[in-house]
């Protein structure tokens, strides 16, 4: 398609088809083709969850929406390296810093971006995401999404990805870790150490070997700690509000209760939600095992923190290893102190309590892969396609990719209020094309539509833009072509 030279980008579209009609057709842009090498390159280095989210076509039409160089997309919190390099191979400009920001500096910088990349401490707010006039998607670097508000994003059009499982195995690991080195109370043998003093001792330092580990939470986390935690010769159990197919020998038990009176150790791997905030607190700790042992890499909101502190120097728990806390920082530096958690420094006195800065899934590997697959498959396939399988705040939708044959054909994406009469009302305006393939979905108040359109010629699509926005069940309009 020969793009018309006479139609310019129409003020205030840019966050929605900014550029589709622009004079810099895509497909003749040099990086027109790096999708689809990306994309295999990526199909086999990463292959089994990249299949999960789909195939490439060989033959695929690249459908780029924006002079690439326009695309502003800003990483927060240090993204690594592996999602940057993508990006930028698109030819997107990347501003990428190593830290979260206020929410005022937020703010000022989230108006300008198409894109943004977060990991655990940016809050998307509803009244930072109200100021993101421009931004099409958000990519969270990691598992939890609790830092975004998801419904809020969705009715904005805004749509929200993550990587549901590549740092799993990290947080698993260093669990196992945690394990041993709470029972043996290898952190304050290695603090007094450091203080010049040798302390030899075995009251209270134990294998692990058949002890029973109790696992809160039998996800993606949990499941894979199981299986750790059999082949070093623990007993499993696990608590989950699903039932759910048990690693090796381990069993799931009906209650929180039965899970709290057996285990030796406790860990959490629940989400953040309102069901599990102080899921832990006195009437749980008093309900476990004198002597035994808690484990938190989940998150913050989940243990009530004063009443472990009160349950620890009672002596009713052993230790506690802590990943994530209520309030973190922002950025790396002095700040785990009595100002940020009120309690910050009474547990900083508590003996054998491991305190790690949330870094359950701060491995190379886990960051690397997460970089490839939030920005491989997830964000430069919606930026690009449209598709959203793997949204968690949106319908997921996927059409078969447009071929290189396919010249005339444009890819319409309706986000729209999900009210009744909608689709009939597209149609009309798409019907005066051939609709070669639709789909549309809906979750909650949203709905998504995509169509693939044929004999369009770059003219008409000004038009049918406009025709779509001029809808009041519009909530975003974006043509790819
Ligand atoms: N410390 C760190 O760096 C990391 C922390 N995380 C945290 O770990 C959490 C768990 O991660 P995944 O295992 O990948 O999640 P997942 O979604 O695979 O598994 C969570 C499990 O918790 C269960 N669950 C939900 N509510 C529950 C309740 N009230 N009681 C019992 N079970 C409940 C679910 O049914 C599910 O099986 C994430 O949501 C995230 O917040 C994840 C990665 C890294
Ligand atoms: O690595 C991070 O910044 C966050 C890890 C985490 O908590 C998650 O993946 O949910």
């Amino acid at each position: 398609m020969t793009p018309a030279q006479d139609i310019k980008p129409v003020a205030g579209l840019e966050r929605a088809v900014r550029n589709s009609w622009d004079q810099n057709n895509l497909s003749n842009s040099p990086t027109a083709f790096s999708l689809a090498a990306q994309q295999q390159s990526l199909s086999s280095s990463f292959g089994g969850s990249f299949a999960r989210r789909g195939s490439v076509a060989e033959n695929m039409k690249p459908l780029k929406p924006f002079n690439t160089e326009d695309v502003k997309i800003l990483l927060l919190e240090n993204v690594n390296k592996s999602g940057q390099d993508i990006l930028r191979k698109q030819g997107y400009q990347v501003e990428a810093l190593t830290t979260s920001l206020p929410e005022d500096q937020l703010i000022e910088k989230i108006r300008d971006v198409q894109v943004i990349g977060i990991r655990s401490k940016t809050k998307l707010t509803d009244r930072v995401l109200a100021e993101a006039k421009n931004l099409l998607v958000i990519g969270c670097f990691c598992i939890g999404t609790n830092q975004v508000d998801l419904e809020y994003a969705a009715r904005q059009g805004i749509a929200v990805f993550n990587s549901p499982f590549a740092n799993s195995r990290s947080v698993a690991e260093l669990v196992i870790a945690e394990i041993i080195t709470l029972a043996r109370q290898l952190g304050d043998r290695s603090n007094e150490m450091h203080r010049g003093t040798w302390n030899k001792v075995s009251a209270k330092c134990w294998e692990i070997r058949g002890k029973t580990l109790g696992i809160i939470g039998y996800g993606h986390i949990g499941s894979q700690l199981s299986v750790l935690a059999e082949a070093m010769g623990m007993k499993v159990i696990y608590y989950d509000v699903v039932t759910l197919m048990a690693m090796g020998t381990a069993r799931q038990v009906p209650t929180l209760n039965d899970l709290l009176d057996e285990a030796d150790f406790v860990t959490l791997h629940v989400p953040d939600l309102p069901e599990t905030r102080n899921m832990m607190s006195t009437a749980q700790f008093d309900k476990m095992k004198h002597g035994a042992y808690l484990i938190n890499a989940s998150r913050g909101s989940v243990v009530d923190i004063p009443a472990l502190i009160k349950a620890m120097n009672a002596g009713k728990i052993a230790g506690a290893a802590l990943d994530v806390y209520p309030n973190e920082p922002a950025a790396n530096g002095d700040y785990f102190n009595g100002s940020l958690n009120t309690w910050g420094d009474d547990l900083r006195q508590l003996h054998n309590i491991i305190l790690t800065p949330h870094i359950g899934g701060s491995t190379e590997e886990a960051q690397r892969a997460i970089g490839i697959e939030v920005v491989g498959e997830a964000l430069v396939r919606y930026i690009n396609q449209g598709i959203t399988v793997g949204s968690v705040n949106m319908p997921e939708t996927q059409l078969r990719s447009l071929t290189l044959e396919e010249e005339n054909t444009a890819r319409v994406i309706y986000i729209h209020k999900n009210v009744p009469g909608v689709l009939r009302k597209v149609n009309e305006i798409l019907g005066d094309h051939n609709v070669d393939k639709q789909i549309s979905d809906s979750k909650g108040d949203v709905a998504y539509l995509m169509a693939d359109i044929s004999n369009v010629q770059v003219g008409e699509i000004k038009d049918l833009y406009e025709r779509l926005e001029a809808l009041s069940s519009r909530i975003l309009t974006r043509v790819l072509y």
